[in-house]
């Protein structure tokens, strides 16, 4: 089973989403940030190399958020909340990104695997 890191970071404005520039398909569609880990990684691993890539923040990983849920055959998102610990985040590799309060959550256009999580995501706002 293959495993797609996302990443649950909750600042004072909301939690963080990014809206796809790529590919075709989804672009302009939300996910959280995050990515494929690769062969050798851990899922924390994964989540602080791909927090620098598309962010250029260092962050620290913590608990699950969510259920494991299923894209394909073998591959599942798997969401970890972290916290910030250096740099601002800038969106590098996304068309924007946006701090989401609970009530913009339902708001945006989610990738169909992030709407299975929201109200895992939405319990982490106030
Ligand atoms: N990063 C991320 N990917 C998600 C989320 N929800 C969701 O369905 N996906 C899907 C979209 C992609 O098919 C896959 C991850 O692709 P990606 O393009 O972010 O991963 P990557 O950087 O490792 O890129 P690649 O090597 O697979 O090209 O997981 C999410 O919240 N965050």
């Amino acid at each position: 089973m293959r495993v797609v890191v996302g990443t649950a970071i909750v600042g004072s404005h909301g939690l963080l989403a990014q809206e796809r520039a790529f590919p075709p398909e989804v672009a302009g569609m939300w996910e959280v940030p995050g990515g494929r880990v690769e062969p050798g990684e851990t899922d924390e691993e994964a989540v602080r190399r791909e927090c620098m890539e598309e962010l250029g923040v260092t962050v620290a990983v913590g608990e699950r958020v969510g259920p494991d849920v299923p894209l394909r055959d073998d591959l599942v998102l798997r969401v970890y909340r972290a916290s910030l610990v250096d740099g601002e985040p800038i969106a590098r590799e996304h068309r924007t990104l946006r701090w989401l309060t609970a009530a913009d959550l339902p708001t945006v256009e989610w990738l169909p695997a992030d709407r299975v999580l929201l109200p895992a995501l939405r319990a982490l706002l106030p």
